[in-house]
């Protein structure tokens, strides 16, 4: 069984690389099946579990990629003859592969997606991606667990979207890119990867104006070409290490952390008496001997993102009173609090509401992640609990951070990942190459 195992009580200083965001390369490996003539070169690209799985997506619709691991680059070569069907297997494993379809639709014409069901967060329904498509003329059915699409054109239309749905804006973004005539997208998701994924299809030949405002205006092209293109930093990743300085009375600069991404933490570390300072070179965050409570309510960008949200709970524990974490993006998103019950902690769940009461004196206990974002609570809650903390289900952590304990342990904190093989012998279980993991798919 993998496990992180932390000793907790380390401050932890110096600077952390935060590497490019999950959640904007995931549509853009996807943007890049819209490349008819040319080869994408995609940069800064995260070695995460999820990536290789949307690589494994893209091939099984016969695009050919190749990825250097050392240098972080991703060609993509879909000038091929593409396959319009995204296998179960592989949409199953990550809901994020349902971003294909709009691509696709517009690629190819027609499309064929598995249906990706819920996950542990919540039930997460596509309605809304399904709409947005059926308004630019596509005939969507399901069948035999598969959402089935097809449109001889598509033409640009008006669509308003009841709920700024991230998936739901990047799918419609993509099809009506190569759709005949203009769409406007209203109350679309404004989240910096969505302005990232418009910048890269502008850079194929795409027209949008508006990305990362609340109306995103799509003018069809004929055709897209491939480009080069870096992946914005992910603002999760630099957010989870501003709470894990917050915590440890720490001193840690975040290097080339934007913090136009990261408003809305930062303003709320700000109340907690966290000293942050916006340096060109990045974001310096120096925690306070004692954090106050501070109540935060999640909401869609600009709001305070629910990918944040069992990390600040930690924060939140830590202070000195009782705060309040209201999540509105997700139904079941809580699932670390169980576990954080088991180091002691004094939590109540009141609806989509906990009390968090501080400050809390966390144990170090064998605890099991749920969630991507719950094993990064998790960690954070290792790094300031009296003792042993063992973090187990790290499968969940890799879809999203990249040695996340090593990051940790070169900050100061008393960290290791192990691997603990049947004769009960711990060992590493990456393989790293400078900064770099070797043979991981
Ligand atoms: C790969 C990726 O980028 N994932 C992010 C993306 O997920 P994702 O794109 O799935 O999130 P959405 O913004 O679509 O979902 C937000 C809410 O809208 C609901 N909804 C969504 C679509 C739909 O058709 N119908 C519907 O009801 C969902 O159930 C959820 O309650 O945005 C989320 C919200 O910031 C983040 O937590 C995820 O990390
Ligand atoms: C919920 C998340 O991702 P996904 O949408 O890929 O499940 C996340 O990144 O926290």
């Amino acid at each position: 069984m993998e496990e992180i195992i932390i000793n907790g009580g380390h401050r932890l200083t110096g600077s952390v690389r935060i590497d490019g965001a999950k959640n904007a390369v995931l549509p853009i490996m996807a943007a890049a099946l819209l490349a008819g003539e040319g080869v994408n070169q995609i940069e800064n690209v995260p070695l995460l579990a999820d990536v290789l799985t949307m690589r494994l997506v893209l091939e099984a619709l016969n695009v050919h990629t190749e990825f250097d691991k050392r240098d972080r680059v991703l060609m993509i070569d879909a000038t091929g003859r593409l396959s319009e069907e995204a296998p179960f297997e592989l949409v199953s494993k990550m809901r994020a592969s349902i971003v294909v379809l709009g691509p696709l639709l517009a690629r190819l014409g027609k499309a064929k997606v598995a249906m990706p069901g819920g996950c542990a967060i919540g039930s997460r329904p596509i309605d809304l991606h399904l709409k947005g498509l059926r308004q630019l003329g596509a005939k969507i059915t399901q069948n035999n667990g598969f959402i089935e699409a097809e449109a001889s054109k598509l033409i640009g239309a008006p669509i308003y979207l009841d709920f700024p749905s991230v998936g739901a804006t990047e799918n419609i973004m993509m099809a009506a890119v190569l759709a005949e005539g203009t769409t406007y997208i209203d109350n679309a998701a404004r989240e910096p990867e969505i302005v990232d994924l418009a910048i890269f299809l502008t850079s194929m030949g795409a027209k949008i104006t508006g990305a990362g405002t609340e109306t995103i205006k799509i003018v069809g092209v004929s055709k897209l070409n491939g480009t080069i293109h870096p992946v914005v930093q992910d603002r999760i990743e630099a957010g989870t290490f501003m709470v894990a300085a917050a915590i440890t009375q720490g001193n840690v600069l975040i290097k080339d952390a934007i913090a136009a991404h990261n408003r809305p933490l930062i303003s709320k570390l700000l109340e907690m008496g966290v000293t942050i300072d916006e340096l060109p070179e990045g974001i310096r965050v120096v925690g306070p001997e004692k954090l106050q409570p501070v109540n935060v309510k999640t909401m869609p960008h600009p709001g305070f993102p629910t990918d944040m949200q069992p990390q600040m709970t930690i924060a939140q524990l830590m202070a000195d009173g009782t705060s309040l974490m209201n999540e509105t993006v997700f139904e079941n998103r809580f699932m670390h609090v169980n576990e954080l019950r088991r180091m002691n902690a004094q939590i109540e769940i009141e609806g989509n509401t906990v009390l968090l009461h501080g400050p809390a004196e966390l144990n170090g206990a064998p605890v099991e992640a749920t969630d991507l974002r719950a094993a990064a609570a998790l960690v954070l809650a290792g790094l300031v609990a009296d003792g042993e903390t063992r973090v187990s289900k790290l499968n969940y952590l890799d879809r999203g951070y990249y040695l996340l304990h090593q990051k940790l342990s070169q900050l100061g904190a008393d960290i290791r990942r192990s691997d603990v093989a049947e004769d009960g012998a711990e060992r590493p279980i990456l393989n790293v190459v400078g900064n770099n993991v070797s043979a991981q798919n």
